[in-house]
């Protein structure tokens, strides 16, 4: 695997789950397969879960690990031909070649500003690091993906379905700020080449881009997307349509206990974290039998290690 940024990086999406659960039943299987190859992981934004589990991903794999908090560096400049006059003392062009030289591979996180769709949606910093680092780019999360979340997310599935084919539900849910779409749409993106039903529930004005939701069922009404489901996959996301905006708080959104149970199929209940307690959803999902984020975020350091170690066999 060159870069992984998507879930188009993956040719082989069943080996690379059964990877995955490979190195969970044995973290030091591959010890040596990173030996005396540095990765080094630059954020934009902060991060718990991402940056630790792939830290320890690498480490697993013998790698040495050096992690920047890359908001406290150089303010950079992604535009071609620019005057650099103003705020941005460092091109990309420089920083990615640069960092190549100290590292292997290279891991990045760059939240979306949420203010100009067209430039978060065309990946301006990921895909600049694609094409100035001579390293490979694993993604942290993207403007518009988190495809690291998201493996992590298809393993937990795997592991818990009770049936073939499970009953997913991707609930948008009320939130103070106004969130990125990259998690729902990296959800959405890995569970159309799962086997699972998808279903997709949100207010009006929340929709998912269509090059994400096509093929994919939508459901205004979150009882009905709830009916039958296995797994209730809850998050926030601010509107595509009106970008960036918050259009509504609306707290009969949250997912409640009641709701797991009497409207879904006592499903399981997931999501990527961090979570606002009461505002997302309610502390007796949460702190109840069904809810699996722990486990959820305990298999970030499986698929990590999994893609890692693939980017490493194509080094
Ligand atoms: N990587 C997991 C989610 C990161 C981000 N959430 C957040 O920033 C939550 C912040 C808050 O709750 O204040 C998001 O939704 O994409
Ligand atoms: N789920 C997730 O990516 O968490 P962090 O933002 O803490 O990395």
């Amino acid at each position: 695997m060159k870069n992984f940024t998507s879930a188009k990086d993956v040719t082989d999406l069943a080996g690379l789950v059964q990877l995955a659960r490979d190195i969970k039943a044995d973290p030091f299987k591959f010890r040596d397969a990173g030996k005396e190859k540095t990765m080094v992981l630059l954020f934009f934004n902060p991060s718990l879960r991402t940056r630790l589990s792939t830290e320890k991903a690498a480490l697993n794999l013998g790698m040495q690990v050096i992690s920047m908090n890359a908001d406290q560096g150089w303010t950079l400049e992604f535009e071609e031909g620019a005057i650099m006059n103003a705020g941005s003392a460092e091109h990309v062009k420089e920083a990615a070649a640069v960092v190549s030289q100290y590292a292997d591979i290279i891991g990045i996180r760059t939240f979306p500003g949420l203010k100009d769709r067209e430039k978060d949606y065309s990946e301006q910093v990921i895909e600049a690091f694609k094409k100035y680092a001579s390293a490979p780019i694993i993604s942290l999360e993207s403007a518009t993906r988190h495809p690291l979340q998201s493996l992590a997310d298809v393993l937990t599935i795997e592991e818990f379905k009770k049936k073939d084919r499970p009953k997913v539900v991707v609930s948008w849910a009320p939130h103070v700020r106004a969130l990125p779409q990259a998690v729902p749409n990296s959800f959405v993106e890995w569970m159309k080449i799962a086997n699972v039903d998808l279903v997709v529930t949100n207010p009006e004005g929340y929709e998912l881009a269509d090059e994400f939701m096509d093929g994919v069922q939508l459901e205004y009404d979150q009882q009905k997307a709830f009916a039958g489901a296995d797994f209730i996959y809850a998050k926030n996301w601010s509107s595509y349509r009106e970008y960036g905006q918050i259009l509504s708080q609306d707290e009969t959104w949250r997912i409640t206990q009641d709701k797991m149970v009497n409207w879904a199929n006592n499903a399981y209940f997931m999501h990527c974290l961090p979570v606002r307690r009461n505002v997302v959803v309610e502390d007796a999902v949460l702190d109840g039998p069904n809810s699996i984020v722990i486990k959820q975020a305990n298999n970030r350091t499986w698929a990590a290690q999994a893609v890692v170690k693939r980017v490493l066999e194509g080094l």
